[in-house]
């Protein structure tokens, strides 16, 4: 059963959600020495991450980053989530963490301590889109950690085929966070709180999910 924390503005949640991946991450380095998180793309999360990089009580030379998914964009295309999380790192102690493109890990991905993720506002996660045909794929148990996903219909904003992690990667991190800020996805997370198909808001896989520690972030 998932948890459900409102914040009073985005700087609040930022904040916090920063500071949970830190933790996170500091004590996963200090139980078995290595620290791994996987971090969502998109436009949302970025003042998560540059908060989070400057963060100097994090041993960031013995963490591990990937991401929850990758738009699979021409080198150097401002789309890539990639390129995104590096940019937030940029300057501060966090660029000393280890980020591992998406692609590297379609043969074995760590257990993550932390994910952090986003969604869209038509209830996608990562990138297990409404539509995609690799959907039922995506969210079943057996399905690969890492696998490839052609959204349908491309969005507009980032018209590319994706890698996406599969809903039984993210749920084998030890904490899960969704980052969800403004009223239009408020509406469509509580519209996916009632009954219907998974295939129609994926996000209810993980509303519905049996994690122990899942928690949804939003802020308006
Ligand atoms: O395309 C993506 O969309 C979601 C949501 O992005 P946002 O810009 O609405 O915050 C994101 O979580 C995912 O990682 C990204 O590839």
């Amino acid at each position: 059963m998932s948890d459900f924390r409102e914040f009073a503005s985005r700087d609040a949640l930022y904040e916090e959600a920063a500071s949970r991946i830190a933790s996170a991450l500091t004590a996963a380095v200090s139980e078995h020495g290595k620290g791994h998180a996987a971090l969502a793309g998109g436009s949302t999360p970025k003042p998560i991450y540059e908060r989070m990089g400057r963060d100097g009580t994090v041993p960031w030379d013995k963490v591990v980053l990937t991401l929850t998914d990758e738009r699979m964009a021409p080198p150097g295309d401002p789309a890539s989530n990639e390129a995104m999380i590096r940019k937030a790192l940029e300057g501060g102690p966090g660029e000393n963490a280890t980020l591992v493109p998406l692609f590297e890990e379609t043969d074995g991905l760590p257990d993550q301590d932390i994910i952090l993720l986003g969604m869209g506002t038509d209830g996608h996660f990562a990138s297990l889109f409404p539509g995609a045909k690799e959907l039922a794929e995506g969210l079943a148990d057996k399905a690969p950690p890492v696998l490839k996903v052609v959204p349908d219909p491309l969005p507009a904003h980032a018209p590319f085929p994706r890698l996406s992690l599969s809903l039984p990667a993210i749920l084998s991190a030890g904490e899960i966070i969704i980052a969800i800020t403004g009223e239009e996805k408020r509406s469509v997370l509580d519209r996916a709180r009632e009954d219907g198909p998974v295939e129609e808001l994926p996000v209810r896989a993980l509303l519905r999910s049996d994690h122990p520690n899942i928690t949804f972030f939003w802020a308006p």
